[in-house]
């Protein structure tokens, strides 16, 4: 990894107005050099590369072979990328199909974090498949630190041609679940201000996307251990109460459960009530939502006309409780029924951290309450058409999946 000296030099070249600084917790990370207010522009950043995915390609196919095979914890797009990442020193005279890149670019790419890199378990497969490709295992290291380059740091470029991009300055970005800042990338990735930043406060991005940042503290840190191999130690992660498990206690009144465990935040009246009878249904309920996550329109609709009453009885403040409002507001019937599912979502939305009123979830499901609304009101003549899905493309880490599924991403939507 690359010292912190040499990319403040990199950063200041480029005129940018965040500082690298190194944490014992995070490693490094980019702090800002003056203050932003919300809204404004931090930064845009050209790709330094893109690598985009040719499935016609023999050497594509014979990765994806290599890997269904192998035990090995990188896909075939990873090892695609590494092996587009080497240069013609690095192949010598061997007449591979992938294309080459200048020593300067790789020394670059080389900067940037590698976790897996003290964890050996996947060397005998990465000198396999050299072996495989006649290429000679004196690139094991390079190539697997490659591997996790790209893995760990790129951003989801393109769907079609699947694409992966990764952007030098974006790269240090720590994550957080509840961000200061935003990105999107087109031809450039920009970066702006979520709500006001002081000077020397660190600037942070989401790799989950908006969507999945309602979920509950352990499924958020459980899809950052699988896509991105650490554990979460945002402030939000480490609150003792989790705001996306809201129950609704015998009494009546709400109360939340612990972030990680089954604890119970005490009841205004007092109310004893074992935890456990909550938590159990609490199971069921998200091991239904991530079964019929994939599922289609017709099927979710029909769980959640089963299930969506008693988990909002129950649950009413809880993240998978949110999932099954969110299906039936796909399916529903009439105005009165869409929007009372849509205020529901809300009032779980709007509560759940504080800065989900700058989530474009949040904003994608006020939208469509507002044209149920202007519908009933009898201002547009027609039934308002179901709300776009929320998109979390090319945006950060992003990590993340419009189908719910917890799978290896690069930052999607949110990144590293
Ligand atoms: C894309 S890199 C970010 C830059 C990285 N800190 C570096 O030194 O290059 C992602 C890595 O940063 C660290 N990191 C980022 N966000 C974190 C968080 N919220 N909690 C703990 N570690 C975090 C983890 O080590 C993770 O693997």
């Amino acid at each position: 990894m690359e010292n912190v000296e040499v990319i403040n030099g990199y950063l200041q070249s480029r005129g940018s107005l965040v500082q690298c600084a190194l944490t014992e917790s995070k490693g490094r990370i980019l702090v800002a050099s003056r203050d932003f207010e919300s809204g404004d522009v931090i930064y845009t950043e050209p790709p330094l590369h893109i690598i985009e995915e040719d499935e016609n390609s023999e050497l594509f196919r014979q990765l994806e072979q290599f890997a269904l095979v192998h035990d090995l914890c990188y896909s075939a797009r990873w090892c695609w990328c590494a092996l587009n990442s080497l240069t013609a020193g690095d192949l010598e005279q061997l007449p591979l199909r992938c294309s080459l890149i200048s020593e300067g670019l790789q020394r670059q790419l080389l900067w940037l974090c590698a976790p897996d890199e003290n964890d050996s378990a996947a060397l005998p497969a990465i000198q396999q498949l050299l072996l495989d490709l006649g290429m000679t295992t004196d690139l094991t290291d390079k190539f697997w630190r490659l591997l996790q380059v790209w893995k760990y740091n790129s951003f989801e470029y393109s769907d079609d041609p699947v694409a992966s991009a990764i952007y030098l300055q974006a790269s240090f970005h720590s994550h957080d679940c509840n961000p200061n800042s935003n990105w999107v990338a087109d031809e450039q990735l920009v970066l702006r201000a979520r709500r006001p930043i002081a000077a020397g406060e660190e600037v942070t991005i989401s790799y989950l996307s908006d969507e999945e940042l309602f979920e509950a503290t352990m499924e958020r840190r459980m899809r950052l251990r699988i896509s991105k191999d650490f554990h979460c130690l945002c402030q939000r992660c480490s609150e003792h109460w989790d705001r996306s498990r809201g129950v609704r206690c015998r009494c009546g009144s709400l109360r939340f459960l612990a972030a990680e465990g089954s604890d119970l935040s005490p009841c205004d009246a007092g109310c004893a009530w074992p935890a456990v009878e909550v938590t159990k249904r609490e199971e069921l309920l998200v091991q239904l939502c991530r079964q019929q996550a994939d599922a289609d329109r017709a099927t979710r609709l029909a769980t959640a006309q089963s299930f969506a009453p008693a988990a909002h009885q129950l649950l009413p403040r809880h993240w998978a409780t949110e999932c099954l409002h969110k299906w039936l507001a796909e399916g529903c019937a009439t105005k009165k029924e869409a929007k009372e599912c849509e205020e529901k979502r809300l009032e779980f939305l709007q509560d759940a951290y504080e800065g989900a009123m700058r989530n474009t979830h949040t904003a994608w499901v006020m939208q469509s309450l507002a044209m149920w609304t202007l519908s009933s009101c009898g201002v547009l003549r027609e039934d308002p058409p179901p709300s776009p899905a929320p998109s979390t493309e090319r945006e950060g880490y992003e990590a993340s999946d419009p189908t719910g599924r917890i799978c290896e991403t690069s930052l999607r939507k949110p990144l590293c």
